[in-house]
C-alpha cells in the first residue's frame, strides 16, 4: 500500500529515534538486533538489552585503533560489553573526551565470526544522525515481533545500505528576493530532499547565464566561523570574501551546504575541538571520534548546481578534492578560483595541516 513507509522514510525516522534513545529492530536475512546509539542510550533502556542477552558495542576501526580493539571486520569492531559495566564505559567506548585523562582499560573482547552487516548498518544510522558513530546492539530471535510489540521502528538492513549510500532526489522548494550588502540582486532558492535530511541553501547573485561558466563557491556550513567569527578556521572570511568576489562580477552562485563540520555536525565538531585543545590535529581529532577526515557527500552541491541549470563552473576553492568531486559528479569546472583569506595566528596550524594531510593548496 502507498501508506507503508518506503526505506528512507523508515530511515528518517530511525534517526529521530536514535537521537532521542531509543533503539531500533535491524534486520536482515540472517537475523536480527535491537540496537541503540551509544551516545544517547541511557541506564534503564541499556538494562532492557541485557534483559534480552549479551550486547556488544560496534565502533568504526578508525576508533578501535585508538582503543586498541581488535577490528576483525574491516571497516568495525564488535566489543562485548562486560556484565559489571555501567553506561559510562559505552560512553567511553564511544567518546574520546577523556581518553588522555582516563584511559579505558582493556583488554577489550571483539567478537569474531557471525557477520557485522547489522552493526554496521547501526553505526551508519548513528553518523546519519550526527551521533557518535557508535551502537550498542543485542542480537535477537524474532526482531519483527519484538519491534510489533513495543511500536519500535524496523529497519531492513539489506535495504537500508543501499540507500544510505544513494544521493536522495533534493526538490526545489521556493526562492525568494533577498538584497544583500554585496548586491541587491541577491535570491535564496531552498533545497529540501526527500529523505528527510537537512534542507541547503543557493544564494543567486544576479542572473547568471546558464550556458557559461558561473562563478560558484559551495560552502560548508561552519556556524563557528560563519556566524560567531571564530578565529579557528577560516570559513567566515571565505564566505564573506566569496560573496563580495560575486557581488563585483554581478552574478555568482554560493551553495550553503548544511554539512557541519565536515559533515560530522556540531556537537561532533565541538568534540573535535576539545580533542584539538588537547593537541591533536583536525584530521586525528575526527579519526579519534571515529570519523573520517571528510564525511561530507559531495553529490549535494552537484546535483544543486545542475538542478539550477548551471553544468560548468569557475569553483571559488582551495580544496582540489572538491574540483574532482564536481567533475566526477557531472559538473565541470573550467577553473579553480583561489580564495586565500582569512590567515591569522589562531587558525595558521589549522590551515597547515589542510595543506598537508588534505592536500589544500595553500
Ligand atoms: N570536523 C571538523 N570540521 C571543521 C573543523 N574546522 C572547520 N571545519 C568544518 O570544515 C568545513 C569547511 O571545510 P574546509 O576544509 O575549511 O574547506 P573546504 O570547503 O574543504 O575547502 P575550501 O573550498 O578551500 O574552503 C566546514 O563545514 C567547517 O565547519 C575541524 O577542526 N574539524
Ligand atoms: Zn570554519
Amino acid at each position: 500500500m502507498a501508506l507503508d513507509p518506503t526505506i528512507a522514510e523508515q530511515l528518517s525516522r530511525a534517526r529521530a529515534d536514535l537521537r532521542m534513545g531509543l533503539p531500533v529492530v535491524i534486520h536482515d536475512c540472517c537475523g536480527a538486533a535491537l540496537a541503540g546509539a551509544a551516545e544517547t542510550l541511557d541506564a534503564t533502556r541499556l538494562a532492557d538489552l541485557r534483559a534480552l542477552g549479551s550486547p556488544h558495542v560496534a565502533i568504526t576501526a578508525r576508533r578501535a585503533e585508538t582503543l586498541k580493539a581488535r577490528a576483525y571486520d574491516g571497516d568495525l569492531a564488535r566489543v562485548a560489553v562486560p556484565d559489571a559495566v555501567d553506561m559510562g564505559w559505552i560512553r567511553g567506548m564511544a567518546d574520546p573526551a577523556n581518553d588522555l585523562a582516563m584511559p579505558m582499560k582493556g583488554p577489550h573482547v571483539s567478537l569474531r565470526g557471525g557477520g557485522a552487516d547489522l552493526s554496521r548498518a547501526a553505526i551508519a544510522l548513528a553518523k546519519s544522525a550526527r551521533l557518535l558513530p557508535a551502537a550498542v546492539l543485542v542480537p535477537v530471535p524474532d526482531g519483527p515481533a519484538l519491534a510489533a510489540a513495543h511500536g519500535l521502528t524496523m529497519i531492513d538492513a539489506t535495504a537500508a545500505g543501499p540507500e544510505m549510500e544513494a544521493a536522495s532526489p533534493m526538490r526545489d522548494v521556493i526562492s525568494g528576493r533577498v538584497p544583500m550588502a554585496v548586491s541587491e540582486a541577491g535570491r535564496v532558492h531552498v533545497f529540501r530532499p526527500d529523505n528527510g535530511a537537512e534542507e541547503h541553501y543557493a544564494v543567486e547573485i544576479g542572473r547568471p547565464p546558464r550556458d557559461r561558466p558561473v562563478l560558484a563557491r559551495l560552502h560548508s556550513a561552519c556556524f563557528t566561523g560563519d556566524v560567531l567569527g571564530s578565529l579557528k578556521c577560516d570559513c567566515g572570511p571565505q564566505l564573506r570574501a566569496a560573496l563580495a568576489r560575486m557581488g563585483e562580477d554581478g552574478a555568482g552562485v554560493l551553495l550553503y551546504l548544511n554539512q557541519e563540520g565536515r559533515g560530522i555536525g556540531l556537537a561532533n565538531k565541538m568534540r573535535a575541538y576539545s580533542l584539538q585543545d588537547q593537541g591533536f590535529d583536525t584530521v586525528e581529532a575526527n579519526h579519534r571520534l571515529g570519523f573520517e577526515d571528510d564525511e561530507r557527500d559531495f553529490r549535494i552541491g552537484a546535483d544543486i548546481l545542475k538542478r539550477m541549470g548551471f553544468g560548468s563552473v569557475r569553483l571559488l576553492t582551495n580544496n582540489p578534492r572538491k574540483v574532482t568531486m564536481m567533475q566526477g559528479h557531472g559538473v565541470e569546472v573550467t577553473e579553480r578560483v583561489p580564495l586565500q583569506v582569512g590567515l591569522n595566528p589562531l587558525n595558521a596550524k589549522y590551515l597547515d595541516t589542510k595543506a598537508k594531510k588534505s592536500g589544500h593548496i595553500l
